[in-house]
């Protein structure tokens, strides 16, 4: 009683058949939330489903929004299949868990990432150097021709990885290395196959026995295998040619001092260090590179916004020097695009699932002990009346008189206790990438192509549609 409204729940599927059949019909899960909402939710605050064997509720305006994410009492995160399956059955890592370990593990991860530059001069330092790899290969695949052809919706993917891996792992890779377009194909075509609130086995867990090539779960599983491995050979690697004699090189280095020094005890183990170096890499590159995926897209299709950023750019950088995060102060419009970047992004999908520990309430309305609770950012961040022309590419909207002001009705990286832990650098590095990119090239829609479309590839993460643009160097 007064669990928030939405369709009626058969027995075993709940309105999971429903949900399918809107689903298909709009093709976009944001839009199948959007009409189960004005069908059922005369508030519109919340929407409350039941898929298989999960309650979920979709948090859809701004207020319940807030209110649910500093509500202690559902900063759990989902048990089951789908979260344990990513951490070989376990509650591994610090994306999807919760209590002592979540706390004691994020806290040991900030406090030695920042050790290997992470929210410092050195972190910028890393973006720019990657910078200046892009920029070589860029030039190489111009060569001589005067122009390139390129696909951008995953060109900045190697460089995002990059900046993150050589604090992690102390790596870095050249975007031609097989392993790793492998690795980012899997991650891209995982994360385009499940949805934010999970997939077909996860509310139904018994396909994944029954039906376990149908379900997905046979991928979902033989991808994370993948990366497990690619992990695990890396730790081994560190973990052979650790001396404790010398100082750490970078974050896996200091994990594995901890656990030679107190071996695995409380919430430290070697599983947990491969399962944060997972979340780490899926989070922290998806994210990033999606929000330029469509950065790019739209400074295709607008070039008045790309002109704009390159006068800023020509002005305060000029074209000796590459830009760097010391620019940032003076560079609002650019500033304001990697914000734009970030809205786009995120107002195309949902937060990360959080999970009422206690029975509580929300606007109003009943929350069940164990509800998975979703932040609907795509109701905040495109709403029209908090962002006017929400499907159009304004930097504007976060400038006044010429600086940046961020509204408080914008939280693309959550808020409280479990807000994103790498927002710097994401920042950082959608600025550096953004700005190099345009001081030295001009981004144009390439002969022959449409214009890059801006229906998106929905899923977990959403991505801008594959695109080519011409990249033609300034100079
Ligand atoms: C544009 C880029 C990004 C966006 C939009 C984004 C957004 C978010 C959001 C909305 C959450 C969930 C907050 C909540 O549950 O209430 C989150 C959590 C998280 N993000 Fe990000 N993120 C981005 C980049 C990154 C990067 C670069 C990293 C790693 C360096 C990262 C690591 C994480 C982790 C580990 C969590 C879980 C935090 C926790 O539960 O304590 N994210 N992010």
């Amino acid at each position: 009683r007064n669990f928030p409204p939405g369709p009626k729940w058969l027995p075993v599927l709940g309105c999971a058949y429903e949900v399918k059949k809107l689903r298909d019909k709009n093709g976009y899960f944001y839009k199948c939330i959007k009409e189960l909402t004005k069908l059922y939710s005369s508030d519109g605050h919340l929407l409350g489903l039941k898929i298989g064997k999960d309650r979920i509720v979709l948090v859809n305006s701004l207020e319940a929004n807030k209110e649910m994410l500093y509500n202690e009492d559902i900063d759990g995160r989902p048990k089951g299949i789908f979260y344990q399956t990513r951490t070989w059955g376990e509650r591994k890592g610090v994306l999807v868990t919760d209590g002592e370990l979540w706390k004691e593990q994020r806290r040991f991860l900030l406090k030695h990432l920042k050790d290997f530059g992470f929210g410092r001069k050195g972190m910028a330092q890393i973006s720019s150097n990657e910078g200046n790899f892009m920029v070589r290969d860029v030039y190489n695949a111009i060569g001589d021709r005067g122009s390139v052809e390129l696909y951008m919706h995953n060109f900045f993917n190697t460089y995002i990885l990059n900046t993150l891996w050589s604090m992690m792992a102390g790596l870095r890779y050249e975007p031609n290395d097989p392993q790793m377009i492998h690795l980012q194909r899997l991650l891209y075509d995982l994360f385009a196959a499940i949805d934010m609130v999970g997939c077909a086995f996860s509310h139904f867990p018994i396909l994944s026995v029954v039906s376990p090539s149908l379900s997905g779960y046979k991928n979902f599983v033989a991808t994370h295998e993948r990366i497990w491995k690619f992990l695990r050979d890396e730790i081994a690697r560190h973990k052979k040619r650790f001396d404790p004699n010398k100082e750490d090189n970078d974050f896996m280095d200091a994990y594995i001092r901890a656990l030679n020094k107190h071996g695995e005890v409380n919430t430290y183990s070697e599983g947990q260090l491969v399962a944060m170096c997972m979340d780490m890499f899926m989070a922290g590159t998806e994210t990033t590179s999606k929000s330029m995926s469509f950065g790019f897209s739209y400074l295709v299709r607008d070039q008045e916004v790309q002109r704009k950023a390159q006068e800023e750019i020509d002005r305060v950088v000029g074209k000796e020097r590459l830009p760097n995060l010391d620019d940032r102060p003076n560079m609002p419009y650019n500033e304001a695009i990697v914000h734009e970047c970030v809205r786009h992004f995120m107002g195309r999908t949902l937060g990360v699932p959080h999970r009422a520990l206690a029975d509580t309430t929300l606007i109003g309305y009943k929350i069940p002990r164990d509800t998975m609770v979703v932040s609907n950012y795509t109701n905040i961040l495109m709403d029209d009346t908090l962002y006017p022309e929400p499907y159009s590419f304004k930097p504007e909207r976060f400038l006044k008189n010429g600086k940046i002001s961020l509204p408080d009705h914008y939280f693309p990286f959550g808020l409280a206790k479990h807000r994103c832990l790498g927002d710097v650098l994401a920042k950082c590095n959608i600025f550096i990438f953004t700005t190099t990119i345009l001081q030295k090239f001009s981004v144009l829609q390439a002969p022959g192509q449409p214009l890059p479309c801006l229906d998106h590839v929905d899923g977990a993460t959403p991505s801008a549609a594959p695109f080519k643009a011409l990249i033609v160097p300034r100079n």
